[in-house]
């Protein structure tokens, strides 16, 4: 039996307490995303508070979109502290490779160990040559990926296999790996690339999911499958991208298991 839809269901009931630390853009985004799918965030990075919060929430998301030297100092301690209380941690490496700045900062968050990192193509290429892998890709421009998921494969297997984490590439096609296992998603809609921090607040959502199970590769799964299935569901009735993201938040809070199970274009390879 397919147990995606429980995991929903798991999340549902157990509205897991999501600690966020993300660039200023996706605040808004990512804190109703998690509402709507039903977890309760908190947006919170000060260094003075920031990993006494994470030893009490059931998940950390680090997004190092907006990234400055007191968001930094947040992003380390709260991420040393998940990690000393066995929280899952989320990384979103956005810009990663944009700066020598943004690059060093992701060196020292990778080390601090993240359960699962989440990124576009470019992205993850990116931290995989951070990490001493794949290092023959081109630098990404900006936010947005220049490389579809699939190119990332390699990268997201090396990266997964050195740092005992799980890899989500984001595109038209997703791709999870926990450096053995593959699956891809072709859900999602074209539209979710034209409103800004849909990827951060995936990445939120992505966290939820890690605080129910244990099993990082499923979560992983179940949370990019729940959110591009929301995606394709809003799409439907969106004229463009501005009713597509109240529509999408819409969708994400009256996503059901069955239409997970009827839409999903999840498959292994
Ligand atoms: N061309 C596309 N067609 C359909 N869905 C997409 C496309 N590009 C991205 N998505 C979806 O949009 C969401 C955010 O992914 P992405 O745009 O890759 O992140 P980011 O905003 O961090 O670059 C994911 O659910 C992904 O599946
Ligand atoms: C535009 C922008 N600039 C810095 S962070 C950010 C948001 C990026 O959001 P996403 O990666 O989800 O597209
Ligand atoms: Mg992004």
């Amino acid at each position: 039996m397919n147990d995606k839809p429980l995991l929903l269901d798991d999340l549902r009931r157990a509205r897991p307490l999501v600690q966020v630390i993300t660039n200023y853009v996706s605040m808004d985004l990512a804190a109703n995303a998690l509402l709507a799918i039903g977890a309760a965030p908190a947006m919170i990075h000060a260094p003075e508070e920031a990993a006494e919060f994470a030893a009490i929430a059931d998940a950390l998301v680090v997004n190092i979109g907006t990234i400055s030297k007191t968001f930094f100092e947040g992003m380390l301690g709260a991420a040393e502290a998940a990690r000393a209380a066995g929280k899952p941690w989320v990384l979103d490496p956005v810009g990663a490779g944009a700066t020598r700045y943004r690059n060093a900062a992701i060196e020292a968050l990778l080390a601090l160990k993240p359960s699962i990192i989440r990124g576009n193509a470019s992205e993850i290429m990116a931290v995989a040559r951070i990490a001493g892998l794949n290092a023959d890709q081109a630098a990404p421009k900006g936010v947005d990926s220049q490389h579809e998921a699939g190119a990332a494969k390699g990268a997201a297997l090396a990266l997964a296999q050195n740092l005992s984490c799980v890899v989500a590439v984001t595109g038209a096609v997703d791709l999870v790996t926990d450096g053995t296992r593959v699956t891809r998603i072709a859900n999602g809609s074209e539209l979710m690339t034209r409103v800004t921090a849909c990827g951060c607040a995936l990445s939120a959502v992505v966290g939820a999911f890690a605080a129910v199970t244990p099993d990082r590769f499923a979560a992983a799964v179940a949370a990019l499958e729940a959110y591009a299935i929301a995606g394709d569901i809003a799409a439907e009735a969106s004229a463009g991208p501005g009713s597509f993201r109240v529509a999408f938040i819409d969708r994400l809070a009256s996503l059901q298991g069955a239409e997970i199970l009827e839409r999903s274009k999840a498959y292994g390879a």
